[in-house]
């Protein structure tokens, strides 16, 4: 059962997609014309640099958020959206190996690679190229409009995309730009300021941007090789070589680049969030109201309000598993009554890994356990649920991160609802962190 990845947006160009794109680009939505025909649209991501700036030996388009390299969040970025056909990613020939390895590993489609240059603009040009020859052997063939998106700001969305290329269509060139934080000023030579910037009449310049393809690939041809060399602004290129203004598009303050050691953390951080936003209650049983699950399930609700929290039965014929899965939700909390064995959880993780899903980001799963553990010998039920170490490594293998969660039942009403809140905070710090180190841990509330 393959992720379906997340519904593509509107296409410019279909009649959905004029209204939306002629919004875009401030037409009149009666001045689009639904039939427009639809731009070829390619991406030139540069990503040959070697971070520098962050401060470690593995270039930070390379550095894992999540065990997963940063530029893959940008490739998932791009390809979610159905009207970008290539896209077209310079990297380091030293790189090469391993970036094709990324590509294979997460299932990146629409990718081809090339060369990287010794600076951005080389690398921006060598992809241009890939896309201007129509080599014989080339899937490629040149696009109407081409976006340039740097592979290290991975929180770009098609409307954004949309916004520029819709612009670009109409004006030549686009880009996206964002109020400036710190106010710009220009040092004298004798390092002493010589004038301030007026902030509010001033923007920063961000990604992504786009360009009608002949405009910023002439531009690059005439390029002076100083230009190639410090140059760091592509609508300054297409000003300069091809004399278009280009239109500027307000973008979000998702679209920053990660530069510095603190970006990472930063981009890891708003991951995180972004994929806790759903948790799914796995109980063998939806029918009985009084289950003590639903206490649980009742109390995550009002405890954690901004997250969905939906319940799954794991009957076999349950569909409504399966389309929570394929809805991509990567936390599952797994409800044993009186039992503590894994045959429930087991069959989750068994759903979970023919999904697919933990590809892209890590799943979390918490067995949860309402055990009456003087009712038993303990040492009887800790020899079954010690089982969670060796199981929890082995899932690990496939991105699944398991732990167990020990909530002693029955109990009295007060004592119950103590034990239920400590179960809800042990299982919202567990699905925020997404710790691995945590994996095969049995934890008690
Ligand atoms: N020769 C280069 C230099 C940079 N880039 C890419 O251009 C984007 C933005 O550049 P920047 O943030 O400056 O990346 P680095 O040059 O790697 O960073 P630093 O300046 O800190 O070394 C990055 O995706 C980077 O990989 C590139 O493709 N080729
Ligand atoms: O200068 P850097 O290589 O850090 O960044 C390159 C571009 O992202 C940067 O110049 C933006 O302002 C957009 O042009």
């Amino acid at each position: 059962m393959e992720p379906r990845p997340a519904a593509p947006g509107p296409c410019p160009g279909d009649s959905r997609g004029a209204e939306q794109a002629a919004a875009a680009s401030s037409l009149h939505p009666a001045e689009a014309q639904p039939r427009r025909r639809a731009p070829a649209v390619a991406a030139v991501l540069p990503a040959g640099g070697s971070g520098e700036r962050m401060g470690v030996p593995t270039p930070k388009q390379f550095c894992p958020i999540l065990e997963r390299p940063l530029i893959s969040y940008t490739l998932q970025a791009l390809e979610r959206v159905c009207w970008i056909k290539d896209i077209v990613v310079a990297v380091t020939g030293e790189n090469m190996k391993a970036m094709k390895c990324i590509i294979q590993k997460y299932q990146h489609q629409r990718i081809s690679l090339v060369e990287a240059g010794v600076t951005r603009h080389r690398s921006i040009f060598n992809g241009l190229k890939a896309l201007a020859e129509d080599q014989p052997d080339s899937k490629l063939s040149k696009p109407e409009v081409v976006i340039i998106h740097d592979a290290v700001r991975p929180f770009v969305e098609e409307d954004v995309l949309l916004k520029v290329v819709t612009a670009a269509k109409e004006h030549g060139a686009a880009g996206a730009i964002r109020p400036l934080v710190s106010t710009v000023i220009s040092p004298s030579a004798d390092g002493c300021l010589d004038h301030s910037l007026e902030r509010a009449r001033h923007r920063a310049s961000e990604m992504p941007q786009a360009f009608l393809f002949d405009v910023i690939y002439e531009a690059y041809q005439q390029c002076s090789d100083y230009d190639l060399e410090f140059g760091t602004e592509c609508l300054q290129l297409a000003l300069k070589y091809g004399h278009i203004n280009a239109k500027l598009v307000e973008g979000s303050p998702d679209l920053w680049k990660v530069t510095y050691k603190r970006d990472l953390y930063a981009a890891e951080s708003i991951i995180k969030e972004r994929i806790s936003q759903h948790i799914c209650i796995v109980m063998d049983t939806k029918e009985d109201e009084n289950h003590v699950g639903h206490h649980l399930e009742e109390l995550l609700k009002n405890e954690l309000n901004h997250v969905k929290v939906t319940s799954g039965a794991l009957c076999p014929t349950s569909r409504d598993l399966e389309q929570i899965i394929l809805e991509q939700c990567y936390n599952y909390v797994c409800v044993n009554v009186m039992s503590s064995d894994f045959e429930e959880t087991r069959t989750l993780l068994n759903m979970l890994e023919e999904s697919n899903l933990s590809i892209l980001y890590p799943i979390v799963v918490i067995s949860v356990y309402f055990l009456d553990y003087k009712s038993v010998p303990f040492d009887e039920k800790m020899e079954s649920l010690i089982q969670i170490r060796e199981y929890a490594k082995e899932v690990k293998k496939r991105n699944i991160l398991l732990s167990g969660l020990l909530i002693y039942f029955p109990q009295d009403e007060q004592k119950l609802q103590a034990s239920l809140r400590q179960g809800v905070t042990i299982i919202a710090t567990l699905i925020k962190e997404r710790n691995s180190g945590l994996v095969g841990q049995l934890l008690v509330a």
